[in-house]
């Protein structure tokens, strides 16, 4: 297969546009994310005055005084909600020289009460259900960042309904089992690249998001990422990593685990990395990661004898299992992720999961 030197563009707006039109998005939904599993896609609806104020806000708290960043600081959420420090996050173990913060779906704290709950039977992954941290000092952050939420929430399931028809399914296949979404926005700062760590060149390590799909913002002129095409080892050498620089106006969009899993690889979920931004720039991205409840379980996808010959089958890191509750999934690459909130308030979960002889140490995308 030739590979493309850039990935394609979509636009969201011909599924609104007659069915010759509604047909020709499908079909290119359907290569780009068997071929490629990344594509780039314009006309979603995002009104312009949000696309500036979210980011806008963004680069002011990453300006605030160091005090009031830390005042949200993900290590007192037993979610992994708020503000990383740069260093604070793990890539295959490896140190991703990147800022951020965490946003979720908003619900009460009830910390206290998971212990009596887990004795009961709940499953832990309960545990990733609470509040979200903002920061006092910047108020319109939380409307702006909510506002980015509901409307890419739109975006995503229109994408999944669009799937859905894709793999020969009824529209509302995946969303029957979905619940009510559990999506994470990240905002996120990648520093300039100092000569004074080597550490730093890789803005986040070569990975696959564990999500469902990925919709994906990058300041305008922002260049950094790169995604894996052709075909890859297991170990994630191989392939042609090919620079995917933001295009104004769209977002990238990208298979996660959970997508490839469930239509066993028909649809793929492809490794990808930022490289830290050259000495005296830095970076800013919002990514968003899509899923489905925690407690969902999303039937395997029964493809079609023409797609299915085309399914490459889902091969596994042992060390790496998918689980065929999203919950699971989450709050495993949750603790890789941050060792350090996992140590303060889940230290039951890494020994149970060490005992079981799972790597805990690979980081967010092992
Ligand atoms: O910042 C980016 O451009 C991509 C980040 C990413 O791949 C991730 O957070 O999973
Ligand atoms: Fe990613």
């Amino acid at each position: 297969m030739a590979l493309p030197t850039s990935l394609p563009v979509l636009s969201l707006a011909d599924l609104d546009a007659g069915e010759a039109q509604r047909t020709a998005f499908i079909k290119d939904l359907a290569h780009a994310t068997h071929a490629y599993g990344f594509f780039y896609l314009t006309n979603t609806g995002l009104a312009p005055e949000l696309e500036a104020r979210l980011p806008a806000l963004a680069r002011e708290f990453f300006a605030l005084p160091d005090a009031a960043k830390l005042e949200i600081e993900s290590i007192n959420s037993a979610q992994f909600r708020g503000y990383t420090r740069l260093g604070g996050e793990r890539t295959k173990g490896a140190v991703d020289w990147r800022e951020q913060i965490d946003i979720g779906p908003e619900g009460p704290n009830t910390d206290a009460e998971a212990p009596a709950r887990e004795a009961a039977g709940a499953p832990p992954h309960l545990r990733l259900l609470g509040p979200n941290q903002w920061p006092s000092a910047l108020p319109s952050l939380r409307p702006a960042a909510e506002e980015w939420i509901a409307h890419l929430t739109t975006v995503a399931f229109k994408l999944l309904s669009a799937w859905s028809v894709a793999l020969g399914q009824p529209e509302d296949y995946f969303t029957q089992c979905w619940g009510e979404s559990f999506p994470l926005l990240k905002i996120v700062r990648y520093p300039g690249a100092t000569d004074e760590s080597a550490a730093r060149a890789q803005g986040v390590g070569a990975h696959k998001d564990a999500a469902f799909v990925t919709l994906l913002w990058v300041e305008p002129g922002a260049d950094g990422l790169q995604v894996q095409l052709g075909e890859e080892e297991a170990d994630g050498s191989g392939g042609v990593w090919v620079d995917a620089p933001p295009v104004e106006g769209a977002f990238v969009v990208n298979i996660g685990e959970m997508l490839e899993y469930a239509t066993q690889g028909y649809l793929k979920a492809t490794r990808h990395r930022v490289v830290a931004p050259p000495n005296g720039r830095d970076r800013l991205s919002l990514p968003f990661f899509f899923n489905p409840a925690l407690d969902a379980k999303i039937p395997l996808v029964n493809l079609p004898p023409e797609l299915q010959a085309k399914a490459r089958g889902v091969t596994r890191d042992p060390t790496n299992a998918i689980y065929p509750t999203y919950g699971e999934n989450q709050i495993k690459s949750r603790l890789r992720a941050h060792p350090d909130v996992s140590e303060r308030h889940h230290a039951d979960l890494l020994l149970k999961a060490k005992a079981a002889g799972e790597n805990m140490s690979g980081g967010a995308y092992a």
